[in-house]
């Protein structure tokens, strides 16, 4: 078995009396594209909000490079990049002028700000202002801000989510590349099935907040979203 970067165990979660998540264990490989599909309200933004410490654990645990999140949250989360809900960009400054803010929050220098421009393909419109940018500019300006520390692991939620045609197919070759040829683990949730077919080398599929399979996301006989029917269709026991 593969290295894992991250590991959820036994995670459940309430919100009031409303149980979101119940009993969710999740393994991610070192080096996988993950996806975590599910239908509305499955607990998929929850657990991502949940990997990222941006909600309280209540009861299981979350492993990631090997360690507890809890005690070393802030040591890991330096080593986390994340593009949740909508980019917060300064929409009066350019590309380059946000990156510059963000670099300077990091530490990093000048030149990483190129680096990361380049590999989100934002180098011509680096000088440009980011209020003339589309969805999909925003949304990669945003991961270029995430890359700016090199993580080693991404956690998009929802990265084509209202993008057009052109948007997604940029997006699919960006967590590609960010995979393939950088080395970045990445997960991420999606309501697109057939984009998390092409991207992702591994995924779980969950609804009310139990998990239904964890695995490749083609088994040689059924495509994605007929495994996803079949499952999301049933009742649960
Ligand atoms: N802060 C909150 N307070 C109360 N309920 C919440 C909160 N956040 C999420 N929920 C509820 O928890 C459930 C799971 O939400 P979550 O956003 O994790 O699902 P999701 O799988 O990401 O859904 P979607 O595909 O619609 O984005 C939903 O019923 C949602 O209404």
């Amino acid at each position: 078995m593969s290295a894992l970067i991250a590991e959820i165990k036994h995670l459940h979660h309430t919100f009031g009396r409303h149980k979101v998540l119940e009993d969710l264990n999740l393994q991610i490989p070192a080096g996988s594209v993950y996806g975590i599909l599910g239908p509305n309200g499955a607990g998929k933004t929850t657990t991502l909000f949940l990997l990222l410490g941006l909600l309280r654990l209540q009861a299981g645990h979350i492993r990631i490079f090997g360690k507890d999140i809890t005690p070393h949250r802030v040591s890991i989360l330096q080593q986390v990049g994340s593009l949740i809900e909508q980019p917060s960009l300064y929409g009066h400054l350019t590309g380059i002028e946000n990156l510059d803010i963000f670099r300077l929050c990091y530490h990093c220098h000048k030149g990483r700000m190129r680096e990361v421009l380049q590999q989100v393909e934002l180098t011509e419109a680096a000088h440009q202002s980011v209020k003339t940018y589309s969805l999909g500019m925003k949304q990669r300006l945003a991961i270029a801000i995430a890359l700016l520390p090199d993580p080693a692991l991404l956690i998009l939620d929802e990265p084509t989510n209202g993008l057009d045609p052109g948007g997604i197919i940029a997006m699919r070759s960006l967590v590609k590349t960010l995979n393939e040829e950088q080395g970045k683990t990445i997960i991420l949730s999606s309501h697109l099935l057939g984009e998390v077919e092409k991207m992702a080398t591994q995924v779980a599929i969950i609804r009310k907040g139990r998990l239904l399979y964890e695995g490749v996301p083609h088994t040689g006989q059924q495509s994605l979203e007929e495994l996803f029917i079949q499952l999301t269709a049933a009742p649960l026991l």
